[in-house]
């Protein structure tokens, strides 16, 4: 997953845009991205690999002027790695516009044939959002004119629907013209719409992956960019929308709840962290239900994303929540790191027992998903290492079995836990004393309380069903040659930075 971010205002925006990157940060920790443009309407651009607090250094923002900007934070899904393949992306015709995308293009291989063969462009990274930076620039560029309208703008969303398939949540700059924004037609990633009125009485305009950044930036909520809507906001701050898909349908990916966004975030209408004590609620009674005679001792959940539905589970069984676990707060989120041995090292930096709680004990542990299992498998012998009696586990999420094609680095079936076991052998993998996971009508209801309007969640990597019905085995595979953990490591070893284009270094 990646964190985006633009704000059209009437002084600098570089330090709001680094606040609002600071907050999306649990979104992507792998590099990160601003672009700003000038008082000479030129793009200033700094990317580079690593934390938000580390790409950015006094110098760079110093050189980041302008009032305008648009910021991303990368959890890479396609391509590279390298710091090339950071974002926002640049192209200079027409106009001159920048790109920050987050979600995951399904049919890129074909999109970068037809650029580089009839669109007459290339595209020199493997990143699949400069392929669709390149297919907006291509459909701008059929209007020979300056400036270009706001019909002209809408038109060509509209035509970048037709051609893309997959998630993409965008925002981006034209020069001379202002900021756009939009949202894949199934409204898969998410994207926020606020706005704060200055003293003067002008309105500035900002939109992020989560209403967090709003929040913390002072900007109110106005609304969540509709699936398929396109957002221009001009230089002078003059918004229009549109819808400029022709059939768009709200598919918001249910992962987003169980485990990306933070719990403070309001996603498409839904209170994330509602969703978690509900999910919490709904999983609490099945455990009240299937382990009757289980005795369990004391809740704890698996810091930090577990914490809000371990405490409901513990209310619904009337048993003590202790914190067993004390998170490392210097280390980041683990399943988002590059690479097994990274995430499996990180998860016993990052987590240490608090032996009085479980010496003894039988302890029912809380996570909100097993994915790989690196996490599970280790806490779970880090339980019984403090001296727990018998460990149980309980999954907020259903079994995780199918590959993620829309933004989240899940490419590879096989690097699954539960691809193609039943609950017995996971349990047996992890080695706990009992294991439980949430049904996906349960998850389900417990999301969509608060918005019964979004008739169908984008939930492939519990029932592998695909909302852009594009995605088939022959996809499947092609992706998981590219994108498994060992492939990966390999294309790491042999990477090289690609064409530099301007970047404040
Ligand atoms: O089965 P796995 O492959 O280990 O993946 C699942 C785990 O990864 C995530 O935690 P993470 O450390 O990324 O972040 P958190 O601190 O927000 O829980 C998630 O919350 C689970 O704990
Ligand atoms: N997680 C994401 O949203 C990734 C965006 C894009 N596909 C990339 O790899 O850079
Ligand atoms: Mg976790």
């Amino acid at each position: 997953m990646c964190g985006i971010v633009g704000i059209t205002g009437f002084m600098p925006v570089n330090q709001s845009i680094y606040d609002a990157l600071t907050v999306l940060q649990h979104r992507g920790q792998d590099a990160a991205g601003i672009c700003t443009i000038d008082a000479l309407n030129c793009f200033r651009l700094r990317k580079a690999n690593g934390l938000v607090s580390d790409v950015f250094e006094a110098r760079h923002m110093q050189r980041l002027q302008g009032n305008i900007g648009i910021g991303h934070v990368r959890y890479p899904t396609a391509g590279s790695s390298s710091a090339s393949e950071a974002q926002p992306f640049y192209v200079n015709s027409p106009y001159g516009i920048t790109l920050a995308h987050n979600g995951n293009l399904t049919n890129a291989h074909e999109l970068r044939k037809q650029l580089f063969e009839v669109g007459r462009r290339h595209v020199n990274t493997t990143s699949d959002s400069e392929i669709l930076l390149n297919i907006f620039a291509q459909e701008l560029d059929r209007f020979q004119h300056y400036p270009l309208e706001a019909d002209n703008i809408f038109a060509a969303v509209a035509a970048v629907h037709q051609q893309v398939r997959g998630a993409y949540a965008v925002v981006s700059m034209i020069i001379g013209h202002g900021m756009v924004a939009f949202r894949d037609p199934n409204g898969i990633r998410p994207l926020v719409l606020g706005k704060r009125v200055i003293a003067d009485g002008r309105t500035e305009y900002m939109v992020a992956s989560e209403s967090v950044a709003l929040d913390t930036l002072g900007f109110e909520f106005i609304r969540d960019v509709a699936p398929g809507e396109a957002v221009y906001i001009t230089e002078q701050g003059q918004l229009s929308t549109r819808q400029c898909a022709e059939n768009p349908k709200s598919n918001p990916c249910l992962f987003e709840y169980v485990y990306f966004a933070r719990p403070d975030s309001f996603l498409d209408k839904i209170s994330v962290y509602s969703a978690r004590v509900r999910m919490g609620t709904k999983l609490g009674e099945k455990i009240a239900r299937e382990w009757e005679d289980l005795d369990i001792d004391v809740v704890i959940p698996i810091p930090e994303t577990s914490t809000d539905v371990a405490l409901e589970i513990a209310r619904i069984l009337d048993k003590p929540y202790r914190q067993g676990f004390v998170k490392n707060r210097y280390v980041g989120r683990t399943f988002i790191m590059p690479g097994q041995h990274l995430r499996r090292s990180a998860v016993r930096r990052k987590l240490n027992a608090n032996r009085a709680e479980f010496r003894d004990k039988n302890v029912l542990l809380v996570d909100d998903s097993i994915v790989r299992g690196t996490t599970s498998e280790q806490i779970i012998e880090m339980a019984r290492e403090a001296g727990a009696k018998r460990v149980y586990l309980a999954s907020a999420a259903p079994e995780i079995r199918f590959p993620n094609v829309y933004g989240i680095d899940m490419p590879s079936a096989t690097e699954l836990i539960a691809h193609g076991r039943e609950v017995e052998e996971i349990r047996q993998l992890i080695k706990a004393d009992a294991l439980i996971f949430q049904d996906l009508d349960d998850l389900i209801e417990a999301v969509r309380e608060e918005n019964p309007d979004i008739a169908q969640f984008e939930c492939s990597v519990f029932n592998g069903v695909y909302v852009t019905k594009d995605v088939d085995q022959r996809y499947l595979d092609y992706l998981q040659s590219l994108r498994n953990d060992d492939a990966k490591a390999i294309a790491r070893q042999t990477e090289v930075e690609g064409l530099e284009l301007h970047n404040e270094g």
